[in-house]
């Protein structure tokens, strides 16, 4: 059962060591137990929370293999920041911090990352009030937290800056970026989402407003 989840984990985010596999399996005990007290994800996802929640995170690696600075907005239970950080915690020089608002899930985030050996860099507040408080990642993530337009808006200081956006994103996805269009100018990659838990992955760079 575990090597076959390896091997599927291997698949999806390209090479990790077996370590890290085994830290991205307790880091779902401990969400499955948080999840019993703190509402972390839709609990009818909670099923299937390695394939949807964990391998949808963890795909993104594939597509930013040497980025080494991540910044994940609106993390709620760890999707996708607190999987890259565990993802890339035996890389040198990799740094991935996570923006929650909320109190509740920014504690689970912090301990849940503690218990599995990863430092966690946690931003308990607003996506607004920590635009100085981080410097400039190589890539920015959000899942689930706004529609594309809004995402743009709030994470525009480090797009202009040079980094590179992935967002997850629904079967809707082209209505979101034509509406992106009445207001921004950007560059646009769609990547096939592997594990179609979502529908597509954007990758949002170089946005200019109209
Ligand atoms: C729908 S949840 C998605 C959580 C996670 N990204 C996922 O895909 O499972 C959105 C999360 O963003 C947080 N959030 C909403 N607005 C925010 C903001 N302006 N700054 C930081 N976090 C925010 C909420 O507290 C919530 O946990």
């Amino acid at each position: 059962m575990d090597s076959a989840r390896f091997s599927r984990l291997l698949e999806i985010s390209g090479p990790v060591s077996r370590e890290t596999f085994d830290r991205l399996v307790a880091f779902e005990g401990i969400f499955r137990r948080w999840s019993r007290r703190i509402n972390l994800a839709a609990p009818s996802t909670l099923n299937d929370l390695w394939e949807r929640h964990i391998l949808d995170s963890a795909q993104l690696l594939r597509l930013a293999p040497d980025a080494l600075k991540w910044l994940d907005v609106g993390s709620g239970g760890g999707f996708p920041g607190a999987v890259m950080a565990i993802l890339l915690a035996e890389k040198s020089g990799a740094e991935v911090h996570l923006v929650e608002s909320n109190r509740k899930k920014a504690s689970f985030l912090v301990s849940a990352l503690n218990e599995v050996g990863v430092a966690p860099r946690v931003h308990a507040r607003r996506i607004e009030d920590t635009y100085d408080a981080i410097g400039t990642p190589d890539i920015v993530t959000a899942r689930a937290l706004a529609p594309l337009p809004l995402l743009i808006e709030l994470t525009e200081p480090w797009l202009t800056q040079g980094a590179r956006a992935l967002f997850h994103k629904g079967r809707d996805y082209r209505r979101e970026v034509e509406e992106s269009g009445n207001t921004w100018r950007f560059d646009l990659v769609e990547h096939e989402d592997k594990v179609d838990a979502a529908a597509i992955i954007l990758e949002v760079s170089h946005p200019l407003r109209r």
